[in-house]
């Protein structure tokens, strides 16, 4: 076994259970959530800590910052395995996730590009290491890490994308499908191929597929684990964007990304993509609006919103004063 995992909190919702509205503080429940988060996150610092030593130099996953400060590019590096994720690659990615957002470094960003190298997307986990290294507790380990560490990706306050150039399988489709967008090179595919190793996926894409395509066109792309191209995926609704045929998945990205990285206000944009996300993973709807109250409170006369309405106030002033020169 890798690591022994934390029984307090592995496997547990973490949904708070308190009454919300009319019971007191709405804010009533947010302390224990915090405290179970932190030992959560201790928690994959441990399993991620005991995988690091399953990989080799040449794989390794890339985070770094374009010069204006505001996009982040993660890369998955490990050309001669298609980019397939050794533990040591999870580990880092988990680093990864934390650095965006924790570190002050990436604090001005604003996108968050996801992709592989070279030729290919990624091929899921290295299969070397899954089949000669692991033992049944560790595939469990790696599963929790890489669930919680792709949720964690999707609930970055970054807006991301995946960038997919030639291929993603089985758990490359997964890391594919926890971004917020998804954006394909014409020639690229996507293959689950969980069913065909006997398996089902390990990283949460099972979930996130039925949440983006529904339940019956999910049976389809899992069950069935057909290789579908850019245009097939654009029907289903997981490509939201397909490139030119001889445009780059990089180039299309960044024109789709381009409203999210020109947004005037980031901080309302954060906002806003963190009430989405809240509402899209509880279905109780007074923890959501609670939530979004709570979003609000902030951005309520916060200094965006100052900025914003000043502005305004400023055309406004000169519009009349444009007027009162025309009489
Ligand atoms: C945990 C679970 C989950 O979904 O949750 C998973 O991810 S299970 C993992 C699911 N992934 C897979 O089953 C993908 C298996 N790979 C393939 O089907 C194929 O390699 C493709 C990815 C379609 C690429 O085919 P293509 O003919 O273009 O290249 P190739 O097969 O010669 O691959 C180039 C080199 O990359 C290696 N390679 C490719 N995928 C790999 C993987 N996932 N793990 C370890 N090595 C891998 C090949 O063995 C080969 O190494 P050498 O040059 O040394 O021979």
């Amino acid at each position: 076994m890798l690591v022994s995992r934390c029984a307090a909190t592995v496997g547990k919702a973490r949904r708070c259970a308190a009454p919300l509205r009319g019971h007191g503080s709405p804010w009533a429940c947010l302390g224990s959530r915090a405290a179970s988060a932190t030992a959560e996150r201790e928690d994959m610092a441990r399993i991620a800590d005991a995988l690091r030593p399953y990989g080799s130099e040449e794989g390794r996953v890339r985070l770094e910052k374009d010069a204006s400060g505001r996009q982040a590019w993660l890369s998955l590096v490990n050309p001669g395995k298609k980019n397939a994720l050794s533990g040591k690659m999870m580990a880092e990615l988990h680093d990864a996730v934390k650095e965006l957002r924790e570190g002050d470094e990436y604090k001005s960003t604003t996108t968050l590009f996801v992709q592989g190298t070279e030729d290919f997307f990624c091929s899921g986990a290295d299969l070397g290491i899954l089949m000669k290294k692991f033992t049944r507790q560790d595939g469990l380990d790696m599963s929790w890490l890489m669930q919680r560490t792709l949720h964690d990706l999707r609930a970055l306050p970054q807006i991301s994308v995946a960038v997919v150039n030639g291929g993603a399988m089985g758990g490359g489709t997964e890391i594919v499908l926890s971004t917020d967008f998804r954006v394909f090179q014409s020639k690229a595919n996507f293959r689950m191929v969980q069913t065909t190793l006997g398996l089902v996926p390990g990283w949460g894409g099972g979930t996130r597929l039925v949440n983006l395509v529904g339940r019956t066109k999910a049976l389809e792309v899992l069950c069935g684990a057909p290789k579908l191209d850019a245009d097939g995926l654009a029907e289903l609704g997981i490509a939201d964007c397909v490139s030119g045929p001889d445009e780059t998945a990089e180039a299309a990205a960044e024109r789709f990304m381009k409203p999210f990285y020109d947004a005037k206000y980031p901080g309302a944009v954060q906002g806003a993509k963190s009430i989405i996300g809240f509402a899209h993973d509880h279905s109780d709807i007074d923890v959501s609006l609670n939530h979004e109250r709570e979003v609000f409170s902030r951005a309520w006369q916060g200094e965006e919103n100052k900025h914003a309405l000043a502005e305004i106030d400023r055309a406004r002033q000169a519009r009349r004063a444009a007027q009162q020169q025309q009489k």
